[in-house]
């Protein structure tokens, strides 16, 4: 039996739209990702656990992991019989890249059980095409740090997909999901087809300045430049709350603050422990909805996917 865990990732970090994400999970060592299992079976299978399993489609072909298989079984050629098991622990359309830890786990389990006959890049491949399906368009900024871990920044130029950037290991990332569900396709559709001259010029800006802070190690630098200029002016008005806690993440001294990738969680970087854990209390107080939300306080998680049992 292989048992595969894909954590949860940040979708653009503010500065980056679709092309920059990052793997986070808890400081407490709880696990804050999706799991899935693979075992020989006569027949295939899968069945749902976990504390999400209510939200998954009514349609289990519909479930993305049976989608995984597959397309995993289409690539390299034969129908593999398994019996699979999803911990569904992620909320659905909830911004922390769920739909991605299904898909992160569902492959990569397959490959481990099967011998890894598919090298990182045509998995990643796949992931994005899975991904696609469900969000509407193909965008790796979840699956590439779920995968992979840590920061990742989007390529796609001679055959590299993604690549690590170095995050700072004092960064703390205070991460509120509020407990509602906003679709990605959906914060997707609003955006605007085109952006003026002035925004794009402000973008590359924002997004080259935060990448180049990075590698010369300047994390307050690299904390400023975390502004997005084309998603979250339009995707605020779906995440009530949002213009305060950003006020309120100002006032207790975070370093930046943005949407995880179409919300409605919110997160925070904080660069001392006794700040997030303030601002921690600050959006389980004010941010959450209902008692489906959660606050945690995470770090970069360097792993990405890896191996249960
Ligand atoms: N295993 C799965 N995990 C999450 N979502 C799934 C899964 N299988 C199918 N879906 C569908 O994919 C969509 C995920 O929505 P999305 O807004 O992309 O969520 P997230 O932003 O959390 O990834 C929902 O319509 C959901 O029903
Ligand atoms: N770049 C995407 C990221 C979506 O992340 P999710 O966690 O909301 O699925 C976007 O902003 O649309």
């Amino acid at each position: 039996m292989v048992k595969i865990y894909a954590p949860a990732s940040i979708g653009n970090v503010s500065v980056g739209f679709d092309v920059l994400g990052a793997a986070v999970s808890p400081v407490d060592g709880s696990l804050l990702g999706d799991c899935v299992s693979v075992e020989a079976a006569e027949h295939f299978s899968l069945t749902n656990a976990g504390r999400f399993v209510s939200k998954l489609p009514a349609d289990p072909k519909e479930n993305i992991v049976y989608q995984c298989w597959q397309r995993f079984c289409e690539a390299v050629g034969k129908e593999i019989p398994v019996a699979m098991t999803l911990e569904k622990n992620m909320p659905i359309g909830s911004g922390l890249g769920s739909s991605a830890c299904s898909v992160v786990a569902g492959l990569v389990a397959m490959n481990e059980f099967c011998g890894k006959p598919l090298d990182d890049s045509t998995l990643l491949t796949l992931m994005g095409e899975l991904e696609g399906r469900i969000s509407g368009s193909v965008h790796y900024d979840n699956v590439a740090p779920c995968f992979l871990g840590g920061i990742q920044l989007m390529l796609q130029e001679n055959e590299i997909i993604s690549q690590a950037v170095p995050g700072f290991d004092d960064w703390l990332w205070v991460m509120a999901y509020p407990g509602i569900k906003v679709s990605t396709a959906e914060a997707r559709a609003i955006l605007p087809a085109q952006y003026r001259k002035d925004e794009c010029i402000k973008h590359g800006r924002l997004l080259a300045g935060f990448i180049h802070a990075c590698h010369t190690r300047q994390p307050l630098l690299a904390a400023k430049l975390m502004q997005d200029v084309i998603a979250e002016p339009y995707r605020t008005r779906l995440l009530p709350g949002f213009a305060e806690a950003r006020q309120a993440a100002k006032d207790i001294g975070a370093l930046a603050c943005g949407i995880s990738g179409s919300g409605p969680t919110l997160f925070a970087v904080c660069n001392q422990m006794e700040t997030a854990q303030r601002m921690a209390d600050w959006l389980s107080q004010h941010y959450l909805q209902n008692d489906e939300g959660f606050v945690h306080i995470c770090r970069l998680d360097t792993a990405g996917a890896r191996q249960l049992g």
